[in-house]
């Protein structure tokens, strides 16, 4: 890293410092006021920064821009006031410090580029037509291109974004490729291309290309940059529109994807960020994970999938329009990252199989955090019981009252039960939400009445473990509650206070709970923005309490559609 570029660093973090410690204002700091107004968070922000900045004394391979961005990330979270950190923010953001964080990194890893012969002067015997002789390097890395054969000519037919030959700079869709590595390619398959271009010498690819028409419209028309959630699975290797299933991704319901170009009206080009809300781009150290998280393949657009899906169900293309238009978002759906600075209070939802522990779990939590989590109290039409109270157990109604409710949609659920009907009402959500986190375990189908901004919900879903774990922890459980009931019956607590033994599974329910879960995870996945395996319940309660912590506190993915609503 250049001298002064440390330098700069240096002096904002030095600023950054002063302010924490209050010192913004031009008075004189002491180097202990500086430390009892450090948040740990900001110092170990800046010691990493520092010896980012000192570069030359860096012994291991650090990935500058994964740690610019996780600065970034924690900043927003501890939402700083220092302008300091918000301009240094800012700057880490700017593409050309990305450029220089990662030319840093590559540099820093001894990642040059291996020299290059001298271009070979050619004067094409096809008299009149230009040519271009380009030399690519590609270290390990695939080539980021695809081709087509058209009538014994070959073409390159997409560049992928990012990739070595869009990073070249020197191929573009619809150049014709004569020779590969001083071979002619007229008349071959692709795949012995794909050989070709595989037996490169020490990692460089030679092309003799004629250069595309440039398409002045589509030159200009701007690549797109925008962030989805998948809502089913996509394997290419079982689609059979893909045209190359090498250069695609995989995914399933619930990913996100970031999405780089779509100019193609039927193949984006898109990478995958990882599953939920809390999915982060290139956060994972693992590095075929990183590899995963870094490569950009074509996937079917959201025009491709409606029209697979009604192929010809249309007269016209306007009427394929409206139905477009109808079906917006179904396969798709755009999300932003959202940082919670006002530290709104969101509804958490527990989805899962019946049997897999749901209102287990949401007990525990009213138990344990009795000040914190609330629950939203049903309405029934059943008249109340001698030791019931109209708004502790439930909101005791009239029948054609809560048809009444039904039909103007003020229901999140509702069913019926010996004639009598039962139901939680939006409007009772929101009373609770007044009074803290609301805990729901409604049913699947209900979470599109929820899913607003009004809400906005943390939707977990909640997995059963696999058999042997399941019965055994559901034994344990049993026997203690067990137990434990048998003690306060015979010390003679009444009944309504003593705990109740928990219930017996037999194998065959518990294979059915498994079965009932994976394909309930399988329709649901896509609106779920985490997933948790219910073992035991001391674990259970400690991962539930740290997820709902992070997804309440760090940025998440969130509808783009609720944009409208937030108005912050
Ligand atoms: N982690 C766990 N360890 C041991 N037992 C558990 C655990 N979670 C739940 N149980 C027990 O499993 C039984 C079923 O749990 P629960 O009633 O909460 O299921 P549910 O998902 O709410 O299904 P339903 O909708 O049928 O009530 C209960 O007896 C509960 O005590």
């Amino acid at each position: 890293m250049p001298d002064n570029l440390s330098a700069i660093f240096d002096t904002i973090l030095d600023y950054a410092d002063e302010e924490a410690a209050g010192t913004s204002n031009g008075q004189a700091s002491t180097s202990n006021n500086r430390k009892r107004h450090h948040s740990k968070k900001h110092q170990r922000a800046v010691t990493l920064l520092r010896s980012f900045a000192q570069l030359n004394e860096q012994k291991e391979e650090i990935s500058f821009q994964e740690l610019a961005q996780s600065f970034i990330d924690d900043w927003d979270v501890s939402n700083s006031k220092s302008i300091s950190i918000q301009q240094l923010s800012q700057l880490l953001n700017l593409p050309h410090i990305q450029g220089v964080l990662w030319s840093a990194q590559e540099i820093s890893a001894g990642r040059f580029a291996p020299q290059l012969p001298d271009v070979p002067f050619e004067v094409d015997e096809d008299d009149g037509v230009a040519v271009k002789i380009v030399r690519i390097v590609r270290r390990g890395e695939p080539l980021g291109a695809t081709i087509k054969c058209e009538r014994g000519k070959v073409y390159v037919a997409r560049i992928m974004a990012n990739g070595v030959a869009d990073r070249s700079g020197c191929i573009q869709d619809g150049d014709r490729v004569l020779e590969v590595n001083g071979v002619t390619v007229a008349d071959k398959e692709p795949r012995e291309i794909v050989k070709l271009l595989d037996n490169c010498d020490n990692g460089i690819i030679t092309f003799k290309l004629i250069p595309a028409e440039v398409n002045q419209k589509l030159k200009q028309k701007k690549s797109s940059h925008r962030y989805v959630r998948a809502f089913f699975d996509y394997d290419p290797w079982q689609d059979r529109r893909h045209p190359c299933p090498e250069a695609a991704i995989s995914f399933r319901a619930g990913d996100i994807l970031e999405i780089l170009d779509e100019k193609d009206q039927y193949w984006w080009q898109t990478r995958k960020i990882g599953f939920g809300a809390l999915a982060r781009r290139k956060e994972s150290h693992d590095d075929d994970r990183r590899e995963d998280s870094k490569k950009v393949g074509l996937v079917p657009s959201e025009w491709l999938q409606c029209q697979s899906e009604n192929p010809d169900s249309f007269d016209s293309s306007d009427d394929f329009q409206t139905f477009l238009e109808s079906h917006r978002e179904r396969f798709y759906e755009g999300v932003f990252r959202w940082r919670n600075k006002k530290k709104r209070l969101r509804v958490v939802v527990l989805l899962g199989a019946p049997g897999v522990g749901r209102n287990e779990i949401r007990r525990q939590f009213f138990k344990v955090f009795a000040d914190r989590f609330t629950n939203a109290i049903p309405h029934t039409s059943r008249p109340p019981r001698p030791n019931e109270t109209d708004g502790v157990n439930y909101y005791f109604t009239s029948r054609a009252e809560m048809e009444r409710m039904i039909e103007r949609k003020e229901m999140l659920e509702y069913g019926e039960f010996r004639d009598n009907l039962y139901g939680t009402a939006l409007k009772s959500v929101r009373r609770a939400s007044e009074k803290g986190t609301v805990l729901l375990t409604p049913h699947p189908l209900a979470i599109e009445n929820i899913r607003t901004w009004e809400f906005a919900p943390i939707v977990i879903f909640v997995q059963p473990p696999e058999f042997g774990e399941f019965k055994h922890t559901r034994e344990v459980y049993r026997a203690q509650t067990t137990r434990s009931h048998s003690a306060a019956s015979s010390s003679n607590i009444s009944q309504n206070t003593a705990a109740t033994s928990a219930r017996a599974f037999s194998d065959t329910e518990i294979r059915q709970i498994i079965e009932n879960s994976a394909q309930m995870e399988q329709k649901y996945r896509g609106v779920c923005d985490a997933m948790i395996r219910n073992v035991d319940l001391d674990t259970t309660m400690n991962e539930l309490t740290g997820l709902i912590y992070q997804l309440e506190s760090k940025p998440t993915w969130m509808p783009t559609k609720w944009l409208s609503d937030i108005g912050e």
